[in-house]
């Protein structure tokens, strides 16, 4: 059996007992299941939530916390407490487990997010579980993913993983909510996530869950953009996990990974960066970037907006103001407002890096509606 590198996202509504604590039983059924896969070989990591509910009911509080602060304080308290549950149902299977704490900064800073890969890396490659979690106690509200089903996806492209497991207290992604239309009927194979899907879709159907069926499909739609295949569903017993991967799981099975396939460096700037200006460029150079697979060239930007210095990435608009890409520029803007309309041959002359490409091909990932008409 191949082996594969393996992101699985457990929902606070999986983890939690009925009063809203951590349920142990539960946890320790996740961890035999986790421990199977890994003695089959195969790399696994955990996005565990929970940490929010595992730790309300230590501070006091009747329910779980709605606002930021109260999140905050019951994921401090509850966070070690579910890392100390792992680690010890963990060692059970002699498997050693990290603590990975993330926040959507990590994946915009690229150092940070390059550090992420390489110690990810090195805890798989040395057998380690790693567990992670959004570091509630820093994110603040503009800054989280959301909820940690986004998490789950980014962390499944950040380490090139092959599967994503969403694990929910439902057995699939159905047309509406089936906790409130008995009638739904379930998905059993998408091979994408349409808008349908994402309209059928309602919000947390449990008192401790955060992100909803929406931002499991919309997560699963990311990790496709990624190269993963994805599942979405329910599980029970120690052989839970490896049913999934011999397709055998009770939920929905999403598709094959996305043609578009981003490789890591594309992957960040597509995904993680943040543009500090922007590119008008013509139809030429549209045509160049979207179709021939070309840099961006002096001759092709007809205006600059933002002042942005070499290495930056800047967003890159159509002159009808409709965004093609985004890309990490060669120069400073000062520059390419110097060399913008130029021939090439000029441009290296009047360029300190004596370079044409305003953009190079490798620096480029086109806009995701782009993508999607290659
Ligand atoms: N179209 C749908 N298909 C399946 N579940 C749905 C749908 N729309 C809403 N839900 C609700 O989403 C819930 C799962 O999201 P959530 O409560 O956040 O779980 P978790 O804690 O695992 O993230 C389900 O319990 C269900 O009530
Ligand atoms: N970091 C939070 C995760 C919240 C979250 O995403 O919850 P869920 O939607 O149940 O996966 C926690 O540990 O409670």
């Amino acid at each position: 059996m191949k082996k594969e590198r393996i992101v699985i996202k457990i929902g606070s509504s999986s983890l939690t007992s009925t009063g809203g604590g951590l349920s142990q039983t539960k946890l320790l059924e996740f961890v035999e299941a986790a421990a199977a896969l890994h003695q089959d070989g195969h790399q696994v990591v955990l996005i565990s939530s929970g940490a929010v509910a595992a730790g309300f009911s230590g501070l006091k509080y009747p329910a779980r916390p709605v606002t930021l602060a109260g999140k905050q304080a019951a994921a401090a308290v509850g966070q070690g407490r579910l890392m100390q549950a792992y680690t010890e149902a963990f060692r059970h299977y002699q498997i050693e487990t990290g603590q990975i704490l993330l926040t959507r900064d990590n994946f915009s800073n690229k150092s940070q997010y390059q550090n992420a890969y390489s110690t990810l890396t090195e805890l798989l490659q040395r057998g380690v579980v790693p567990i992670i979690n959004e570091n509630d106690s820093i994110a603040v509200d503009e800054l989280t993913f959301g909820d940690n089903d986004m998490l789950s996806a980014l962390v499944g492209g950040l380490i090139h993983a092959e599967c994503l497991m969403i694990i929910t207290d439902i057995n699939g992604i159905y047309d509406s909510n089936p906790k409130t239309n008995p009638n739904a009927k379930r998905y059993h194979f998408l091979s994408e996530i349409e808008d349908e899907q994402l309209e059928q879709a309602g919000d947390s159907g449990s008192a401790v869950g955060t992100g909803g069926m929406k931002s499991k499909l919309q997560a699963a739609k990311i990790a496709l953009s990624l190269g993963l295949r994805a599942f979405i569903g329910k599980t029970e017993g120690p052989s839970s996990f490896q049913d999934i991967l011999a397709g055998k799981g009770d939920g929905t099975y999403i598709g094959f990974p996305g043609r578009f396939v981003l490789n890591s460096k594309k992957q960040w700037l597509a995904l993680h960066s943040r543009s500090a200006g922007e590119l008008i460029v013509d139809d030429g150079a549209r045509t160049a970037l979207l179709q021939k697979g070309g840099s961006l060239l002096p001759a092709g930007v007809l205006d600059v907006h933002g002042r942005f210095e070499r290495a930056a990435v800047v967003e890159v608009k159509d002159d009808r103001g409709s965004v093609i890409g985004i890309g990490q520029v060669n120069m400073s803007a000062f520059e390419i407002m110097d060399i913008k309309g130029k021939s090439s041959q000029e441009a290296v002359e009047l360029t300190e890096t004596k370079r044409a490409e305003v953009i190079h091909r490798d620096e480029w990932v086109p806009a995701e509606k782009e993508r999607k008409s290659q």
